[in-house]
């Protein structure tokens, strides 16, 4: 994969094998005909899901690192790829990781 202009890489091929317990346990799906990944999540209400948005999106300043989102009612619907890479870098990884955990809270 081809590098990134600036400070964030594209995951290298060796380095993709991250993304496995993110594909393979934690039902993030990769986006085709893109270099991205998604995940759909369902709450109780919306007040459950804005809950979990605020705070992936406190998350997501402390990284510089945003998700693609769509909320409507009890359903998140999230994209995460790199737009400085053109793809998935380090930082997707790290945020879908604590999107994850952030949705259990
Ligand atoms: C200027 C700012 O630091 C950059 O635009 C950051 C902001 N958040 C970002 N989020 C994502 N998903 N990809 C980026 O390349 C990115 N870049």
């Amino acid at each position: 994969m081809g590098s990134c202009a600036g400070k964030i890489q594209s995951l290298t091929e060796e380095e993709r094998a991250h993304l496995l317990p993110l594909l393979c346990n934690a039902q993030w799906v990769e986006v085709v005909g893109r270099d991205a990944i998604y995940k759909e999540f369902i709450f109780k209400d919306f007040n459950q899901a804005f809950g979990f948005m605020s705070r992936v999106a406190l998350q997501a300043e402390k990284m510089d690192h945003h998700p693609e989102w769509f909320n409507v009612y009890n359903k998140v619907q999230i994209t995460l790829s790199t737009h400085d890479c053109g793809g998935l870098s380090q930082r997707d990884i790290t945020l879908a990781t604590f999107i994850d955990q952030a949705s259990l809270m």
